[in-house]
């Protein structure tokens, strides 16, 4: 039976009255009905409403704007959701991630999304195969047609305008007709290619929030001050974003509030120009800086697994969530390879010190990993195992004497001017053992070209020893246990007959990297995971026993 009520000092930041009482917050008082509206921001003023209510729906009746005395509402954005490609793969995805950010009616959020499923990928394999096929093919190029039909099918479905996306579609083939031309694929053309699925996602998004009645507004990075390095395909934030990205964004807040949904990966390179991206996985990033930028209360990373793991689970899929992280954490194993965090993208966090939340879009009732500053590390041994695959060392010995002074920094000075980072070293007084970064964040593979170079340099000064695939195994966790962790994780590799190559403890205090065989690491990892996080291991825990040397 449908009945009448009068519902009045709404606290509403959003724009628009919800179609189902499951996002209402109601209080009853005095025969009326004062709730928290869980639709997009756009007005920060009570408002008073009629509305029908029947059976689990509302209907508005009649709106009046004035205040009925509600308490004073805030008014800025409280946090930002960044959502990954997994979570807006579809639009039945693009729907439940806008049910997902309406039920949080007390948050008035920065959405940051990336690319659709898989559609960077696909862009990129776009790219590389337009290099070759020839002008007259690409309109006939299988991965053209995925992004085209993936993106019409969801504007589609979700019933909002194709001219939402036409002109980008439009603009896309018109670039891999341009690379199939000039059969050549630059990575500042690598960017911009791209940059079309991060571009395409927000909009589809934004206009599906407008038609439900959400206020939105689409966002591209590299208008609205994300300003990076000039280095196309792994760009660096510069310092200049944050206050950029602040002003903006606050700025429109303030003058005519809707949801501000925003390009992940994205950016402007500074003197160029030209649209940048900031690595795989980016979108990590950009949600810190905006979250640090925005001095928000929390940022919120939504992915498709319950956490940050106690490992890859497509290693082992027995892998646990982790709780709790630390930015030090965090940081060492999304460096040390954990993809399911941008390796850079703690940083702003950790400045800011905005605790950031890892949450699982296909589970939102998992509690996810929190990482902040601190946490209680008196229980704590092991927290996570990563895994780095496909890893080159080099074992560099001196032609010198001993007690040679200089060798270290004449060693480390070849590696600046050739512009390689080094990961994990292992030193003695003439010798040398370190694994280098993959430069090229892209394939994760250092080109062969590079390595020699690399070996024929450094051969004027020592004799070197180049060791290709290789794989750093990272032992996160409290290194205050360094002792039982190296005891307990050398029992484990000596019983599956694994030799470590060379091992080192980094002054982070948080991890203790291995560097084995590429065809045993998996194995490793798996016997390590067994060890560490399926067997008691609390009486060791406890304190050191006399006469054993634990901890
Ligand atoms: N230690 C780990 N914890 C959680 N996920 C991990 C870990 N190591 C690797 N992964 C992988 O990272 C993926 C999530 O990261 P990513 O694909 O970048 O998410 P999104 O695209 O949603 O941002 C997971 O699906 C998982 O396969
Ligand atoms: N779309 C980009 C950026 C990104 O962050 O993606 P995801 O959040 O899905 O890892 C990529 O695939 O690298």
């Amino acid at each position: 039976m449908a009945s009448s009520l009068h519902v009045s000092g709404v606290k509403t930041p959003y724009p628009a009255i919800p179609k189902r009482v499951s996002s209402l917050r109601p209080v009853w008082s005095h025969q009326r009905l004062n709730f928290s509206v869980a639709v997009a921001p756009v007005s920060c003023r009570a408002q008073t409403l009629r509305v029908r209510c029947e059976a689990g729906k509302v209907d508005v009746l009649e709106r009046h704007t004035e205040c009925q005395g509600s308490e004073e509402i805030s008014n800025e954005l409280t946090c930002v959701m960044k959502f990954g490609g997994s979570s807006v793969a579809s639009a039945e995805r693009m729907r439940e991630v806008a049910d997902l950010i309406l039920s949080f009616p007390e948050e008035r959020p920065v959405i940051v999304l990336s690319a659709m499923g898989k559609a960077t990928n696909k862009l990129l394999m776009a790219g590389e195969k337009a290099v070759s096929c020839g002008v007259s093919n690409v309109s006939d190029l299988e991965e053209l047609d995925f992004v085209k039909d993936l993106h019409l099918r969801t504007v589609d479905e979700l019933g909002v305008e194709r001219s939402t996306i036409s002109k980008h579609l439009f603009e896309l083939e018109q670039l891999l007709n341009g690379i199939a031309m000039m059969k050549e694929l630059t990575p500042r053309t690598r960017d911009y290619l791209v940059s079309f699925g991060e571009c395409m996602s927000t909009r589809i998004f934004a206009a599906y929030l407008n038609k439900i009645g959400v206020k939105a507004r689409q966002y591209d990075a590299f208008d609205i001050g994300f300003i990076t390095t000039d280095e196309f395909t792994n760009a660096d934030i510069l310092e200049a974003t944050y206050p950029a990205v602040a002003k903006r964004l606050h700025g429109d807040w303030i003058n005519d509030p809707a949801i501000p949904i925003v390009t992940g990966f994205l950016g402007k390179g500074w003197r160029t120009c030209a649209v940048t991206t900031l690595g795989r996985g980016g979108s990590d990033l950009t949600a810190t800086t905006i979250g640090k930028a925005l001095g928000l209360g929390e940022i919120q990373v939504w992915k498709d697994v319950d956490g940050v793991l106690t490992c890859d689970p497509n290693i082992y899929q027995h892998a646990e969530p982790v709780p709790y992280l630390t930015f030090d954490e965090a940081a060492e194993l999304a460096y040390f390879g954990a993809q399911v965090l941008h390796p850079q993208s703690m940083r702003p966090a950790r400045e800011g010190d905005i605790p950031v939340r890892v949450k699982n879009s296909y589970n939102p009732k998992a509690p996810g990993t929190l990482i902040t500053r601190a946490r209680d590390m008196s229980q704590a041994v092991l927290t996570s195992i990563v895994l780095k695959r496909n890893v080159t060392m080099l074992d560099i010995v001196s032609t010198r004497m001993l007690g040679q002074f200089g060798f270290l920094a004449k060693v480390f000075s070849i590696f600046e001017d050739l512009g390689i980072s080094v990961d994990v070293v292992a030193t003695s007084e003439v010798s040398i053992s370190l694994t280098l970064d993959p430069s090229k964040l892209w394939s994760r593979e250092l080109i062969q070209q590079e390595l020699d170079h690399v070996v024929e340099e450094l051969e004027k000064i020592a004799v070197v020893n180049l060791l290709q695939h290789r794989s750093i195994i990272s032992l996160i966790g409290n290194v205050q246990r360094s002792s039982l962790i190296l005891e307990k994780a050398f029992h484990v590799l000596h019983t599956n007959g694994v030799n470590v190559q060379m091992i080192s403890q980094g002054a982070s205090k948080v991890n203790i990297s291995l560097i084995v065989n590429d065809s045993e690491a998996e194995q490793c990892v798996r016997a390590l995971h067994s060890a560490f996080f399926e067997s008691d291991i609390s009486e060791l825990v406890s304190g050191p026993k006399s006469g054993n040397g634990l901890i």
